[in-house]
């Protein structure tokens, strides 16, 4: 049974900072943000489905035995989004629950290749996607950006479909700003992407893969010299190289730092042997994300009470972590400057109270 992963250690008044703290979140999945009133609904309509509409069953269901389990959990997960309106209805209560713990700005990793492959017209999917970004900003004031990744196990036919769908002016969505490559990386090799990365990072949009997630540093390293990668997904594995570590300091290359994504897929044994000490230790740039906050039994509140206990930050240090994402993400200078200051005055008014 997944408890919900709510860290017991945290402080509480801190738990209160962090849930009125204004945040940018830059790792974080379509539909691994399913919440379980989603799933359960998504479930009951569809009874060939193996994913259980009992909550409570949902939860067991939720727990991984490794990282191969997770893919086929979140795969019966991405077999329930079978319309172009199970996938306007997904995204735009994605945003509401972003809203709610005052996410201001989020860049959704979709896999668009995963729903045009089951049916979905390509068309009809974006036009979801984007009605619902533009829905969810006037509703909730949360502004949404695309990344689209690759499934990398999928293979070169995911690749190619990947890059057409982000870089073929009649169907890439207006809010696209990056391209990734996600799934499992062991057998993956990444410098088998680089056309695909040449081509997307041609027509404009950042690189940021997953690496270092599942398999070692070299991955990190591949995904920086033949991707190009501005930012590493995960990139838990670099704190086995001194090198690297000192690399991604150097050249201000932020990791997306999921710490309980890492627990649940046990890509990490335990919270506390997680390297983000590590990393800011070697002066990495760290951003806090959930990834798959339903599935891992965690959202972004929780995360930024996980990074306060294992950084032992009070609210200056929180608020810290989260202009490192606003200054990391892919927003126009002018919505950076916007969230940044709404951090800072809410941070300012925290501390006078
Ligand atoms: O859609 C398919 O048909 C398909 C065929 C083979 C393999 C895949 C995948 O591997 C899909 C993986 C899927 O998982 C997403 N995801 C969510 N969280 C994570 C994570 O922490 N690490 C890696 N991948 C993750 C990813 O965006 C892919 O969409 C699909
Ligand atoms: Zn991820």
């Amino acid at each position: 049974m997944t408890q919900h992963l709510v860290d017991p250690h945290a402080p509480r008044d801190l738990r209160a900072f962090i849930a009125d703290l204004p945040k940018a979140e830059l790792h974080v999945h379509h539909v691994g943000s399913a919440s379980p009133r989603i799933v359960s609904e998504l479930a009951a309509r569809h009874p060939d489905s193996k994913v259980p509409t009992d909550p409570e069953a949902l939860a067991d269901y939720f727990t991984f035995t490794d990282f191969a389990h997770f893919i086929d959990v979140y795969l019966s997960v991405v077999d329930l989004i079978r319309t172009p309106e199970d996938v306007r209805l997904l995204t735009y209560e994605v945003a509401r629950d972003l809203a709610r713990q005052r996410v201001r700005y989020a860049e959704l990793t979709i896999t668009p290749f995963s729903s045009t492959r089951r049916g979905i017209d390509e068309r009809a999917f974006m036009d979801a996607i984007e009605d619902a970004r533009k829905a969810a900003e006037a509703d909730f004031g949360t502004v949404l950006r695309w990344c689209f990744d690759i499934p990398g196990e999928a293979g070169l036919q995911a690749a190619e479909e990947t890059a057409r769908l982000a870089t073929d002016d009649r169907l890439r969505p207006e809010g696209l700003v990056s391209f990734g490559l996600g799934g499992p990386e062991v057998g993956v090799e990444r410098p088998q992407f680089k056309p695909y990365f040449d081509r997307a990072i041609a027509a404009g949009l950042h690189s940021v893969p997953h690496a270092g997630e599942t398999t070692g540093p070299q991955t990190v390293w591949d995904a920086l010299t033949h991707l190009r990668a501005e930012r590493i997904g995960h990139g838990t594995s670099s704190a086995q190289d001194p090198k690297l570590l000192a690399h991604l300091a150097e050249h201000r290359i932020p990791l997306e730092v999921c710490p309980t994504s890492n627990i649940a897929t046990r890509a990490v044994r335990t919270l506390d042997e997680h390297p983000i000490k590590e990393f800011v230790r070697a002066g990495v740039v760290v951003t806090i994300n959930s990834d798959d906050p339903p599935m891992f039994g965690t959202d972004l509140d929780n995360e930024y009470a996980v990074a306060s206990r294992l950084l032992d930050l009070d609210e200056r240090g929180l608020a810290e972590l989260a202009k490192n994402a606003v200054e990391a993400s892919f927003l126009d200078a002018a919505g950076k400057a916007r969230i940044a200051g709404e951090i800072d005055t809410y941070t300012a008014q925290w501390l006078s109270r």
